[in-house]
């Protein structure tokens, strides 16, 4: 059995501009320091803005912060004529670990299909940068087919674009549950995980699946991190909202002192 560390990953989407990300990791450090958070133990990421990177790595590098980080999108292309576009070397070049990919509200508001997802995750890793691969279901897909049905046909659409190698982290995000207040059961979380390593096992193989981690997304909070936590197939955690006030954020990440409560 692989232990795979888990990952507490902070999405700020459209929020923060880059003095404002700069006092919310200085806070969050210092509120992690404080309560001597072990990251050894469970990795904290946080994905700002792009135009915020570069103050993130710069402050992250100076202070020797053990904070991760990366971004919530990026290009398909390498390089070229595509206005806007933010390329998976650049973010290489800014030391971004991670980058999200085919978040629902890049899906709904970009029309972006799998294929493209997969392709965003082809061109991150292709450069070293781990993707976060979103899938979820909506509340209709949920009514019509169940959970697991469409997050697990999403995966496997990314993945068929992918190498058979390389790190991917799996973030189940049923898109009812972004930002309703309403998440998810553990019970729910875990049902629809344990169907997305199976399909990762089916495409990578069991080793591949096995070291592979799978994040739950969607109204997490501290008050109800420890129940997901508790899940075999549930590794983490992809938090929005609760991801921008640094003390509820850390006490996300110090999910293991809520755990057995
Ligand atoms: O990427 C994060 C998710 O969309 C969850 O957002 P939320 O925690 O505000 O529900």
């Amino acid at each position: 059995m692989v232990d795979r560390i888990p990952l507490i990953a902070g999405n700020w989407k459209l929020n923060q501009d880059h003095l404002q990300a700069i006092a919310l990791v200085q806070k969050l450090a210092w509120t992690l320091q404080d309560g001597k958070h072990d990251h050894a133990a469970v990795e904290v990421a946080v994905f700002p803005p792009f135009t915020d990177l570069r103050s993130v790595q710069t402050l992250i590098s100076a202070e020797k912060f053990e904070l991760r980080f990366g971004a919530q999108d990026v290009s398909q292309h390498e390089s070229g004529a595509h206005t806007g576009e933010v390329s998976a070397a650049m973010l290489a070049k800014l030391e971004c670990a991670y980058a999200i990919v085919g978040h629902s509200e890049r899906r709904q508001d970009h029309h972006e299909t799998d294929a493209v997802v997969g392709r965003k995750a082809a061109a991150a890793l292709a450069q070293g940068v781990t993707p976060v691969i979103c899938v979820g279901e909506t509340a209709e897909d949920l009514e019509q087919h169940g959970a697991s049905a469409v997050p697990v046909r999403q995966l496997r659409e990314v993945l068929a674009e992918l190498p058979a190698s390389g790190e991917v982290v799996v973030a189940y995000e049923p898109v009812w549950a972004i930002g309703s207040g309403r998440a998810a059961t553990s019970e729910q979380a875990q049902q629809v995980c344990q169907a997305l390593r199976q399909a990762i096992a089916e495409v990578r193989g069991d080793e591949a699946a096995a070291a592979t981690r799978i994040l739950y997304g969607g109204s997490v909070k501290s008050g109800n991190i420890a129940g997901f936590m508790r899940e075999p197939d549930v590794d983490g955690a992809l938090v929005g909202g609760a991801s921008l006030d640094a003390a509820e954020f850390a006490a996300i990440a110090r999910y293991q002192q809520h755990v057995g409560t």
